[in-house]
């Protein structure tokens, strides 16, 4: 008998992700598709819509070929993104302009512009629930309206990126408050655009997708990219979300007493909450989950797992068993040596786009992992200043998740940095489990978060360890002051490499 399944995709920073869950929340089979990040400049960073595009080909090629030799049926797909990251296209949908990422650095005067229009900070922060930061969608709108003004004038939709990918299967453009959250355009009490913010980038209501429910419907899949990929025709978009409201509700963090702490390219904690009341120095964001009527407070750094990235690509090496190893075998501390993991400047605390990476400490007697140490610490003490920055005291539970997270080492220095314990559950695919929840939420009618809870278990559990996190706590403070002396010269360096 043909057994009922969905689809659910992630169009994560490093690569496309795709799964095939069936209808008790097991993973039958994956397909994934690396991505290319384009730097054109130090701070800039880009992507092409249409890669994507070809990545999520391949990939639901490679689940709908397993689907047909099983006998199973998909009824729905449903797609979690990168947050933020703006895609312009024209009348016929097409991409005008390469993706200007989230972690791009590129927009600090068209932020300072609308801050200012909109009446100051304090007023942006009332209703968006945010500053309006370099990595939101705003500034890259006004930035690409004042440096390609042909370009702004040919865009006949701004999208995001799963929203992009959502249009490709059904020519119908959506998008969903998780992601509609993210953008510095929307109204986060009154959950809906604001004219006000619209009429700054001098843009139409039009020229933005409607704003649906996640686990709502956008459409079918069109007959055309049904033939080219060998699916059923009668298969349903669902809108989907923001990687990491889907990531926490793949890990089953959608109770106001849970915590998701996720090391992917960027690294981040995020806790539920009823309220949308911000943080007035605008130091963690508060965004709209994908579970209705509920919000979540998230601190973001930007460079976490990129930070690993970033040292296995100078040294080319990238031999995780090796490197985890031996990092393992690193005193707590690498003897001295401090990484600030500001490659691509910061979001929590500092809200400093000129922020750079920084190996501080350095001896001739440091060796190779003692710096891979340094960056595992350097990444788990910026997630330490995520969590306390939420204004939110009440998480009894934290669920790990992310690329790094499958490193047990890296997991452990997280839980001693933090002092708190860790917990994995049984999805370990974050943003494509929760996306895949909420197509079968669409289809089942059962609410996301119950579907979660029906699906996801407690597997496995990282308690802090009392000796080191004394260290920790004490190195913390030195890390901490390490940023307040160098902002100065950030500054100074930034300015002159404009
Ligand atoms: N065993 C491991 N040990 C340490 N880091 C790992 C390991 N496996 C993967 N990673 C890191 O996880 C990253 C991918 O994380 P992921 O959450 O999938 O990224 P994103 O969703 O942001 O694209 C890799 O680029 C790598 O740096
Ligand atoms: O900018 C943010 C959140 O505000 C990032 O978390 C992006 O959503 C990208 O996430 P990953 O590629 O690291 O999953």
């Amino acid at each position: 008998m043909s057994k009922i399944c969905v689809v659910g995709l992630d169009v994560g920073t490093t690569a496309i992700k795709g799964i095939l869950v069936d209808e008790d929340g097991n993973i039958l089979t994956k397909s994934d598709y690396p991505l290319k990040l384009i730097s054109p400049k130090p701070g800039w960073a880009e992507e092409d819509p249409n890669e994507w595009w070809n990545g999520v080909k391949v990939v639901l090629k490679s689940l709908s070929t397993y689907a047909r030799e099983h006998g199973i049926r998909i009824s729905a797909i449903s797609t979690s993104g990168q947050m933020h990251s703006l895609v312009a296209v024209d009348k016929s949908g097409e991409p005008l302009f390469n993706s200007i990422l989230w972690c791009d650095q590129r927009t600090g005067k068209e932020c300072d512009e609308i801050t200012q229009k909109l009446g100051g900070e304090h007023k942006a922060i009332e209703i968006t629930g945010n500053p309006i930061l370099t990595g939101f969608t705003a500034g890259k709108i006004l930035w690409l309206s004042r440096n390609y003004p042909e370009v702004f004038t040919k865009s006949h939709m701004f999208m995001l990126p799963k929203d992009f990918i959502n249009f490709k299967l059904t020519n119908v453009y959506s998008t969903e408050h998780s992601d509609a959250s993210g953008t510095a355009i929307y109204d986060i009490r009154k959950r809906e655009w604001n004219n006000e913010i619209l009429e700054i980038l001098n843009l139409k209501v039009e020229q933005l997708p409607e704003i649906k429910k996640s686990n709502s419907i956008v459409g079918k899949i069109t007959p055309e990219t049904a033939y080219e990929l060998g699916l059923d025709e009668e298969i349903i978009v669902v809108p989907g979300g923001a990687d990491n409201a889907c990531a926490a509700l793949g890990v089953g963090v959608t109770d106001y007493d849970t915590a998701m702490v996720s090391v992917g390219t960027s690294g981040t904690v995020l806790v539920p909450t009823p309220t949308a009341k911000p943080d007035e120095e605008g130091r963690v964001h508060v965004f709209a989950h994908v579970v209705d009527g509920v919000n979540y407070y998230m601190g973001v750094m930007l460079s976490a797992t990129n930070s690993l990235d970033w040292f296995n690509d100078i040294t080319d090496f990238r031999d995780y068993d090796i490197i985890n190893s031996e990092v393992d075998r690193v005193p707590a501390g690498a003897r001295g040596l401090f990484f600030l993991p500001y490659l691509n400047g910061e979001r929590t605390p500092h809200r400093d786009p000129n922020a750079r990476g920084v190996l501080f400490g350095l001896s001739s007697a440091h060796n190779r992992f003692e710096i891979y140490k340094a960056i595992y610490e350097g990444v788990a003490y910026g997630l330490k200043d995520c969590y306390v920055h939420i204004p939110s005291a009440n998480v009894k539970e934290f669920r790990i998740t992310g690329g790094g997270s499958k490193s047990k080492v890296w997991t452990q220095i997280i839980a001693d940095v933090i002092g708190k314990r860790l917990v994995k559950v049984s999805s370990k695919e974050g943003g494509a489990y929760g996306a895949a929840i909420l197509a079968y939420s669409a289809v089942s009618g059962n609410a996301p978060d119950k579907v979660a809870k029906e699906w996801i278990s407690i597997t496995d559990s990282t308690e802090p360890n009392k000796e080191r996190h004394e260290i920790y706590e004490r190195n913390y403070e030195i890390f901490k002051s390490l940023y307040h002396s160098l902002k100065g010269a950030f500054e100074s360096v930034a300015r002159s490499y404009e």
